[in-house]
């Protein structure tokens, strides 16, 4: 019987090509797909990718890498595994893949890591998630029942396909019959299957793919919006680069796993409780044979899984460091080139790849040695139970349709359960995503950006009084910064503050911005506590902010003018562009206003950036206009002509500057000196360096440092 199997049956195809092919051990497969789950980030796209210019590309990367190590998994089982026992050895395999994959999103989350450290780890919020869920729950339910559909299906086909070789071994047997009139029957049936099958599986691919991308993009919106919400202190106190990362790849992740989990952890749990029994029922000492040698095979994995598990760790930490350096210098390469440093730069990246590629080449050794023990431990495997089903179907216990339902459903198992270690290894890393992306979500700022009252733009005076303001800044509760700090700006007069470096003036600016909010004391618009008024409608009409180093947006120069007032007419923003002396060099452009400014504005002078900064301030004809060292950066021409359109701009609004240079405010109706957090000194120019007080001191220092 056994031989009939080997020689005749389609049972014999695959396992003879299995055990006597070569190439049928697929080490090739093996290795290829290893790499996707054991192999640093880099064998996954090096060889098609260089190394991202920046950590956050490269952090992407990595993200996909490990998205695709699991969704990958599903395809390791057909291609090489294929038979009894698989389940015991892929599962082994199948954990320390995904334990080594789990390292990966580790080790290339450093920062992450080291947050943690510090931090409690954020809390998974289920109610959160059912509130976006919700929206989608018709679909949702639709790929559940159609995934549980197909699963239920798998679960037919061994059986069928046992049906289907009884009739072949039969006729292969009798020779009597119509062939052809007999096979009909349960091939068209196993045809209709797979077809079913077939619609159901597309069907809850689009259904779920469909509501993960509607959860996903509903969190993007959300969590940005948040973002955008929190208060300045919020920033200070968290690195963009994270922040951007919970937009991108941890609501990658999380969708990833949300996916992942419903279509198939539903299905492999089905499937491999389902097909246990069938195999219970198909053969009961096959099944036990299976039971008793997994325990062995998982202990062996266990073992060589964990010391790849520390190697893979150690190469990652290694490609992070490499990573690191290339980071850092082409981030600043204008610097390195600046210092003339490519060649020690080069030298530095070379030095840690170089490392890096050794301790890669002995996990690949590593690998190697583990997918080489696997083969044979499966090959034997597969061996072994045609041994002992042709022993069984030898003494008429088992017949060929028996064993070949018996390999098939072991098939189903394997893959099932290959997809479940998997899954549990996805379900921590989505729940922790998912957690750190609902963390911000739900986090209030403390200062809300709406609600409060507005003066009406017609009894809108602009006096500001600063009464008694003590402050430090969260980042460091203990260092105070203003201390009863007292301060008027009247109504369309020009205030400028002075003082050494340090010593509070950018922080004045700040707080009337409330940008933070002090820790005692008032600030007065008009008589109203400004914490009483609507933010936005305080940020956005009354107050105008013009700083040191402007930053633009990489659009054009028209948006970025209407940046300050998005609803402003063409007309308004070149009016505002000829207010702040930008309209002639902006029309000397080829494209005109619809020059695009590049990234921050690389593209334009200091001053030009300058110029179009004051437009956008001006765009919406603030009421309060804040000057912070407005022109410091700038050469002496620029300076000049940023300082007219300045001048200009000023006129008739309450004016607060801060100032380094005390050449640009002598004109100013008050000048302030600031020391130990509170203004010591008051008046014009002329009166304060009559005084001969800090003023005057500040005067001859700067007019030394000067002549030096
Ligand atoms: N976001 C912040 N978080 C914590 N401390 C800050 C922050 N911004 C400024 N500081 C600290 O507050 C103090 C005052 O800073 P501020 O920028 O107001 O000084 P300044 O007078 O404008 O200085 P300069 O003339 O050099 O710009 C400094 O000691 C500075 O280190």
């Amino acid at each position: 019987m056994f031989q009939i199997l080997w020689n005749k049956t389609i049972i014999a195809a695959p396992v003879r090509s299995l055990l006597l092919h070569p190439r049928c051990n697929k080490t090739s497969d093996i290795w290829t797909l290893s790499r996707w789950y054991i192999s640093p980030r880099s064998n996954g796209y090096s060889s098609t990718q260089q190394p991202g210019n920046t950590v956050s590309r490269i952090c992407s990367l990595t993200k996909r890498t490990v998205h695709r190590s699991a969704s990958e998994t599903f395809k390791l089982p057909a291609v090489s595994l294929k038979f009894i026992l698989g389940p015991a050895l892929l599962t082994v395999s199948a954990q320390l893949f995904c334990h080594v994959a789990y390292c990966e999103a580790d080790v290339n989350n450093n920062t992450q890591i080291e947050v943690a450290a510090k931090s409690p780890e954020p809390e998974f919020k289920w109610h959160i998630l059912w509130e976006f869920v919700k929206p989608q729950l018709f679909a949702l339910i639709g790929a559940v029942v159609l995934a549980f559909g197909a699963a239920i299906l798998n679960i037919q086909i061994p059986l069928m396909l046992g049906d289907l070789v009884n009739v072949v071994a039969c006729y292969l047997r009798e020779q009597t019959g119509n062939y052809v009139h007999e096979i009909s029957g349960p091939a068209l049936k196993l045809l209709g299957l797979y077809g079913i099958q077939g619609l159901l599986t597309s069907g809850y691919i689009i259904l779920l793919s469909k509501v993960g991308e509607r959860v996903a993009a509903d969190m993007r919106k959300t969590l940005f919006g948040s973002l955008l919400r929190q208060d300045v202190a919020f920033f200070d106190a968290n690195k963009t680069g994270q922040l951007v990362n919970r937009l991108t790849a941890d609501i990658q992740e999380f969708k990833s796993s949300f996916k992942l989990v419903i279509s198939q952890g539903l299905r492999s749990i089905t499937q491999t409780v389902g097909c246990f029994i069938s195999l219970y029922i198909i053969s009961p000492k096959l099944t036990g044979l299976t039971v008793v040698v997994l325990p062995c095979l998982v202990g062996a994995g266990a073992l060589i899984g964990s010391f790849l598990r520390k190697l893979s760790r150690r190469a990652q930490e290694q490609v992070a460091k490499a990573t690191g350096v290339a980071d850092e210098a082409l981030g600043n390469v204008r610097t390195v080139k600046a210092f003339a440093m490519e060649e020690q730069e080069l030298q530095l990246y070379s030095c840690e790849v170089d490392k890096s590629c050794e301790v890669n080449e002995n996990l690949g050794a590593g690998i190697a040695v583990f997918q080489g023990l696997s083969n044979i431990a499966l090959n034997c495997i597969v061996l072994g139970t045609i041994f002992a089903g042709g022993t069984l179907i030898s003494n008429s216990e088992m017949s060929p349709g028996d064993l070949m339902s018996f390999l098939v459903a072991s098939q189903t198992v394997q893959k099932s359960l290959a997809s479940i270690s998997i899954l549990f290894g996805q379900v921590v890393r989505g729940i922790s995503s998912g957690a750190r992306v609902f963390e911000y979500l739900t986090l209030e700022p403390t200062i809300p950006l709406t609600g409060g009252g507005r003066i009406p733009y017609h009894s809108l005076i602009g006096r500001v009084d600063f009464m008694n303001i003590s402050f430090s800044y969260p980042t460091r509760p203990g260092h105070e910064i203003l201390n009863k700090f007292n301060l008027t700006l009247p109504p369309g007069k020009t205030v400028a503050i002075v003082g050494e470096s340090g010593g509070g003036k950018s922080t004045v600016a700040s707080l009337l911005e409330r940008f933070y909010d002090p820790n005692s004391g008032v600030i007065m618009l008009d008589g109203l506590d400004i914490k009483t008024l609507d933010l936005s409608w305080l940020r956005g009409q009354v107050i105008g902010f013009i700083n040191q180093e402007p930053v633009l947006f990489g659009s054009s120069i028209m948006e970025n003018i209407r940046f300050g007032k998005p609803e402003a007419t063409d007309a308004e923003v070149i009016n505002a562009a000829k207010q702040s002396n930008a309209h002639r060099f902006i029309t000397g452009f080829p494209d005109g206003y619809n020059t695009v400014v590049g990234e921050r504005g690389v593209t334009l002078s200091g001053g030009q950036k300058q110029r179009i900064a004051i437009a956008r301030a001006l765009i919406k004809n603030p009421s309060i206009l804040v000057l912070d060292e407005a022109t410091s950066a700038l050469d002496a021409e620029s300076e000049r002509v940023v300082q007219e359109a300045l001048d200009k701009a000023t006129r008739g609004r309450t004016v607060l500057i801060i100032a380094h240079r005390l050449s640009t405010i002598q004109g100013a109706d008050l000048i302030c000196v600031i020391s130990n957090g509170h203004i010591v000194e008051a008046g014009t120019h002329l009166e304060l360096l009559s005084k001969g007080g800090l003023y005057s001191d500040l005067i001859r220092r700067q007019r030394a440092a000067g002549q030096k």
